[in-house]
This record gives structure tokens, sequence and C-alpha cells, in this order.
């Protein structure tokens, strides 16, 4: 095997300490992603941008630290890829749209100089469904994302172009945001770990809003470890985010290898009904096995409200997008008609002529759950259901350490195969969207293969800061399985 392949295949925390050690420079490594982007990024499009002289400089910048002997961050020169709606005042950010096609953000993202401290090398902007409205990455207004398993298959939404990144080995490590699943089902699709953290963990400060009471940015990589390293940077109290928790963050790395005694993990029956694959069911039955394996024990936990969730989010989260996107007016910033009437026209036009059609659906969806004489009935009636999904939950984390369940109903779906139907879209996030609305945090990570090659995945949820409970628990699993070493056969 040639060098640069042996660098792309390793893990994230593999090159963190080799290139702390000095066995490798950042130089060398980023160089090796880079030159993979070049090779197959054609195929995949998962970057909307990638500045190879400016991640070379950053690469350049952390070995002359090395060898000066200043002290290093904890990602020092790693290559990391950023979903696109994470503003970095150096670059672009477009959130997939054509509204922000040209849109340079004044400040950066807590998250983005979180990396930038942690010496982390920044080496593309992801692909993603536009303003993150989407499963499957397919509502982006630039590209279609491909999965690396499998080029007619999507690699999931709407954190698709970071998931598929770090599939096809062209980023060791990445960022998304899950506001629904965004982070959870696209690591399902393509075979790697992905973690969203409790609501309140990493601050949204730059993180372009969606639906603000949802959104959370989090880690992908290809294991558990990798995850664990990059939470670790980014988590935290941020007083420019009134949302963020001052809650210490604790040393995620320094517990991961020690298995939980006795692990008490919840099933709930009804996740495994109706429209459940089964080599989906085949994979989380033997994934609970293996956990038996290791002394876990399986108790019933009831969440009698999450067949709500769905109903729910898609009350929620489209009001808050109709309110958030609403600063979108041609005027302020973005995208501008070129010809129009009057006011009234200019902001009609701008929007009708850069927004996609999913996210013309969900402002027209919560601008009517938000209107006069409905919202009762709608915005405020799913607020209390969100109440109960919660409550659910506190009780079942009253009786378990972890719940677990699938990830998605089936593996990766086709390109087209869901993109005109978009209430089958919505439920592929039938066992992602609850975690959002209840504010806790959930781990996606690899469990099987489908019979055509597919990755399969598994999630554990965990109680409100619970996330080293779920690398201590997702890392047991990690340990008696090889599926997080599985890599997509890419030319
Ligand atoms: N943004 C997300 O977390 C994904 C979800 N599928 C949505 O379209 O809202």
């Amino acid at each position: 095997m040639a060098q640069a392949d042996q660098i792309i295949a390793k893990s994230a925390d593999e090159l963190a300490r080799l290139i702390a050690d000095g066995g490798l420079s950042s130089t060398e490594v980023t160089t090796a992603f880079l030159d993979r982007i070049d090779a197959v990024d054609s195929q995949v499009e998962a970057f909307l941008h990638v500045d190879r002289e400016d991640a070379l400089k950053q690469a350049g910048e952390v070995d002359n630290k090395r060898s000066a002997g200043e002290a290093l961050g904890p990602l020092a020169g790693v290559p990391i890829a950023v979903k696109d709606v994470l503003c970095d005042e150096t670059k672009a950010c477009t959130c997939a749209s054509r509204m922000l096609e040209n849109f340079r953000p004044p400040y950066s993202s807590h998250v983005v100089n979180r990396l930038k401290a942690a010496d982390a090398v920044l080496i593309g902007r992801t692909n993603m469904d536009e303003f993150a409205m989407g499963s499957s990455t397919e509502n982006s207004g630039f590209q279609k994302t491909k999965n690396p398993w499998s080029l007619d298959s999507t690699p999931g939404g709407s954190s698709g172009g970071s998931a598929a990144a770090v599939a096809a080995s062209m980023a060791p490590l990445a960022l998304g945001t899950d506001t629904g699943g965004s982070i959870r089902q696209p690591a399902g699709f393509c075979g790697i770990v992905g973690l969203k953290p409790t609501y309140g963990r990493v601050s949204r400060y730059g993180l372009v809003a969606f639906a603000s009471s949802l959104d959370q940015v989090g880690p992908m990589s290809h294991d558990v470890s990798g995850s664990a390293r990059l939470l670790q940077a980014i988590a935290g109290h941020d007083p420019l985010d009134s949302t963020s928790l001052p809650e210490p963050v604790p040393d995620y790395l320094s517990t991961i290898d020690q298995p939980i005694d006795g692990l008490r993990i919840g099933i709930c029956r009804e996740h495994y009904g109706e429209g459940l694959s089964p080599e989906v069911d085949r994979a989380v039955q033997a994934a609970v096995d293996t956990y038996i394996e290791q002394g876990a024990e399986v108790v019933d936990v009831e969440l009698p409200h999450s067949k709500y969730s769905v109903a729910t989010y898609y009350i929620i989260a489209p009001s808050e997008a109709s309110s958030n996107l609403a600063r979108y007016d041609g005027i302020h910033y973005g995208y501008r008609a070129e010809k129009f009437d009057d006011m009234i026209d200019l902001y009609a036009r701008s929007r009708g002529e850069s927004f996609g059609a999913e996210v013309k659906r969900r402002i027209m969806l919560g601008t009517y759950a938000l209107s006069a004489g409905y919202s009762d009935q709608y915005y405020n009636k799913a607020l209390k259901v969100r109440r109960l999904i919660r409550r659910d939950f506190d009780d079942a984390f009253s009786k378990v350490d972890v719940i677990l369940s699938p990830v998605t109903p089936s593996p990766a779906f086709k390109i087209g195969e869901l993109a005109d139907d978009p209430l089958a879209m919505y439920l592929s996030d039938i066992y992602t969207i609850s975690a959002n609305l209840a504010g806790i945090p959930g781990i996606s990570i690899p469990a099987g293969q489908s019979e055509s090659g597919l990755p399969i995945g598994l999630q554990l949820l965990g109680p409100t800061f619970g996330e080293e409970t779920l690398f201590r628990a997702a890392r047991m699993f990690e340990q008696r399985t090889d599926w997080h070493k599985q890599r997509a056969a890419l030319a």
C-alpha cells in the first residue's frame, strides 16, 4: 500500500496521535486527503468548496508550531470537513442555497473558532440539503451528493456531504448539524459514527438557523474515539448563545474504553413493527445480542408519545423555519431579483427565484401553523405534545442507561426514489426526531450491512448530558465488531 493510502485509512484518533508524536506531519496528512478529494470527489460530490492552498497553509502552520516546540491543540493537524451551514469568516457560507450563494459571513461560528483553536485543518465545506431541510442531500441548490458505498444511492441528509466525505476517506472527521436526524441518519446511511449532542451542549452561535429550538452541531467520524475527540473540542458554554449550558465538559477520551458494568439497555417494542426492513431489524437484534454477551441487561421501556414525534416535528420545525428564514428578503443580504416592480414584488421574486421547493414547502407549512386562528390548533398543541415526548424519556431513563433502536427504517434509498414523496422522506427520520424534540443526545454507529452491501446503523439515545455514557456504550459494541473498520470500495 502506498503511503497516502495508509494515511487516509487511519482513524482521526490515530492521525491526531501520530501528528502529535511527530510520526507524520500535518502537511503529509493533509496532502493525502486533498489528493483523495481530487481523485474521488468528482464521483461523490461531497464538497462545495475546497481550497487546497489554504488547507496546506493551515497544515504548514501546525507543523511549524510543532517544530518550534509550541503547545499544540487536541486536533492538531487533523483535517476536518465542515458543513456549509457553519459560518467561517474566511469562506462563503451558502447553506447549499442559491439565496446565499455569494454570502460571506462577517464573523465565524463558535465551533469553527474552537476548531481553529484546537489546531485542526479545515479542509473544505460540505454539501447539504438546502438550509438543512431534507434527508437525502438531494435538496441542495448546487449538486447531489452520492453515497460512497453505492453511487446511485443517497448519502442521507441533511449532513450528507459531511457523511460522504468521511465515508469516502476524503476527511477523517466532519462537522454536521442535526435538527431532526441530520447527523445520525446520514451517518447510518454511510456507515460512520455521528453524534447529536444534548441541546445546549454545543454553541449554535454562527450556525445559520433552521429550527432554533432543535438545531445542534455535532461530530462525524469513522469510529467512536474520533467523535469523542471532536466533541471535546467543540462542547462547552458560550455566552454568545443564550441556549448554551454552563455544564462542565467531561474528559470523554479518558473514559471511553471503560465498559459500563451491568449496562441497562432500553428497548421500545413499538420501534420494531411495521415499516422496519427485515435487514435492519436483524442487525439491531444482533447488536442487542452483542451487548447481552457483555453482561448488559435488556429492559422494556414505553415511549407512548413517540408515535406523534414526526407530526410534532413537522409543525415545530417549519414554524421556526418560517420565522428564521424571513430575514432572506433580497434586501438585507442574499440573492436579489434583478427585475421587480415594488418592494413587495422584490421580496417575492428574490425568495421565489432562489429558494428550492422543499424550503418553500416548509415556509408555507410553518406560516400556516403559526397564523392567527390556527396557532392553538397546531403550533401550541405541538409544543404540548413535545413536553409529553420529553416526559416519556425522563421516565424511561429512570430505568435504563441508554435506549437502543434502529437509526432508520431501511438502508440508504436510491437517488430520486423518495424525491417526489415528501411524506415518505419525512418518515425516514422516524427514529431520530424524538431526541431533538426531547433535547437528549443520540449516537449512530455502524452495525451491519444489507445484502447489497449498504451500511446499517444502530442508534443509542442517552439522558440529558449523557454523551459520556453514549461514547462508552458505543465503544463496547465497537470493541466486539468491525463494522466501523469497513470502508467504501471507491476506485
Ligand atoms: N435537518 C434535519 O435534521 C433533517 C430532517 N430530515 C429535516 O428535514 O428537517
